[in-house]
């Protein structure tokens, strides 16, 4: 990961605009929790991180979680250095055996599909009871993987390159409580 100048960053700053303020962001976790402890009251799940992006979203859900689960992590990246890739790296898979547990996977934004729908595959080999996803963002676009689909989302977001809660740019701004872009005529 590349070292990038504190000027450079701040610059990045000045040029970006807030898409979504910290305010709505803490409603959307409150909302999205809220939908979770219904669906998961009693059934005693374990939550996966999805490393990196999901680290900051799964911080603040669950604060608010009311059922009884045990959180693991997974570290699986699919954009080196901002840039797509369609292979997933696989960096961490989980080591306890998810075989007959309910399972939630939490990650910050649902683009195009394609690191949550390798994630489920890969999980699924090991007949857990059930698989579900959670993410903060998903974005609007009709570049989505086919025969796949993120089961709970705090908030839609405009198809432009974001970051704050978890998303990074060029590794930096994940602690960012707002999600931001570069404004349009800065790009
Ligand atoms: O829906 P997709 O098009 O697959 O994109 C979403 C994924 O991309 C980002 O992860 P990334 O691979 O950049 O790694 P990171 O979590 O370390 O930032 C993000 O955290 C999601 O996991
Ligand atoms: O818009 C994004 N921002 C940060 N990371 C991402 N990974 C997929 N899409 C994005």
């Amino acid at each position: 990961m590349t070292q990038i100048s504190n000027q450079e960053i701040e610059k990045t700053l000045r040029n970006s605009e807030c898409l979504i303020s910290s305010i709505e962001v803490a409603a959307a976790y409150e909302r999205l929790a809220a939908q979770l402890n219904l669906h998961y009251a009693g059934l005693n799940p374990i939550v996966m991180v999805v490393m990196n992006g999901g680290l900051i979203p799964a911080g603040q859900l669950l604060t608010h979680l009311t059922f009884y689960h045990r959180m693991h992590y997974i570290h699986a990246s699919r954009y080196r250095d901002n840039e797509g890739t369609n292979e997933l790296d696989w960096k961490f898979k989980p080591d306890v055996s998810i075989a007959g547990e309910y399972v939630l996977l939490i990650d910050d934004i649902f683009d195009e599909g394609i690191t949550l729908k390798s994630i489920v595959e890969e999980l699924s080999k090991e007949n857990p009871l059930s698989i579900e996803s959670c993410v903060l963002l998903n974005k609007e676009h009709d570049r989505k993987v086919v025969d796949f689909d993120v089961d709970f989302v705090g908030i839609n977001v405009a198809d432009r390159y974001v970051y704050g809660c978890g998303m990074d740019f060029h590794g930096y701004l994940r602690h960012l409580p707002g999600i931001y872009a570069i404004k349009e005529d800065k790009i």
